[in-house]
């Protein structure tokens, strides 16, 4: 790929620079499973109802949405609350200390072409921010042994603090292409989940691409991928 005509890659971090979306997906799925299992006439949770409804969003805007797509509904609850409350922030908290065990237990290497690609950026002098709906964001970023490659890294506590809308919605992307200083037509948005590319399209970047660890290549492209790779090496 010429990256002569960009300034800056705008990477998702989980699925995209570790392997991480996994171990998200895995957490999600233990937890919605036994909450579904409590609840009359519901089909099990599917891989499927991740990549459609919870991939790539802030953690409760991911149990709103599934919630919903299945008709139920919960009080929204307190971030504070314990894992154990039936309420929309119970259950985030239950699927993030179902994966906080998993980090801390196994912890996280980046993927290799992922390590090739950002170190080859870094010595071409582009700009890179990471954008992780993820609150967890620094601590991959840390445990992976990547986080000195980032100056900028908008997680998701940024983006509350800042009051900056969840993927789907552009907004925390088109503020990480500002902190670090380039015109959205001259960025790079790197994305696996169907909601980050839609925002990738949503803030008319130069090039969204989609990185195919499962959502797949026709629906990335649907969602607003202009290409899909399977993996980062590719890019170099
Ligand atoms: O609950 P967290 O760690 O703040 O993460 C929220 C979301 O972060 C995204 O990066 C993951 O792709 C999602 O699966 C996850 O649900």
């Amino acid at each position: 790929m010429d990256w002569s005509n960009y300034d800056a890659a705008l990477f998702d971090l989980d699925g995209v620079l570790t392997p991480t979306a996994e171990v998200h997906m895995r957490a999600w799925a233990e937890m919605f499973t036994e909450f579904l299992e409590g609840e009359d006439g519901q089909a099990p949770y599917t891989d499927d109802d991740y990549f459609r409804y919870v991939d790539g969003k802030p953690r409760y805007d991911g149990v709103r949405s599934f919630l919903e797509s299945r008709g139920i509904e919960l009080p929204e609850g307190d971030p504070s609350d314990a894992p154990t409350e039936r309420t929309v922030c119970g259950l985030g908290n239950r699927k993030d200390a179902a994966f906080k065990k998993v980090l801390e237990r196994d912890g996280v290497d980046p993927y290799p072409g992922s390590r090739r690609l950002i170190e080859s950026l870094r010595d071409r002098g582009v700009s890179m921010a990471v954008v992780s709906s993820s609150r967890n964001a620094p601590d991959v970023l840390d445990a992976a042994g990547i986080a000195d490659f980032f100056p900028v890294v908008v997680s998701g506590a940024v983006a509350e603090d800042r009051h900056l809308a969840g993927k789907p919605a552009p907004d925390t992307f088109l503020f990480a292409a500002q902190q670090v200083q380039s015109e959205p037509s001259r960025a790079v948005v790197l994305e696996d989940a169907l909601s980050g590319v839609a925002a990738g399209r949503a803030g008319r970047f130069g090039l969204v691409v989609g990185v195919d660890r499962g959502a797949g290549g026709e629906a990335l492209t649907e969602n607003g991928a202009d290409t899909v790779v399977g993996d980062l090496e590719e890019l170099l």
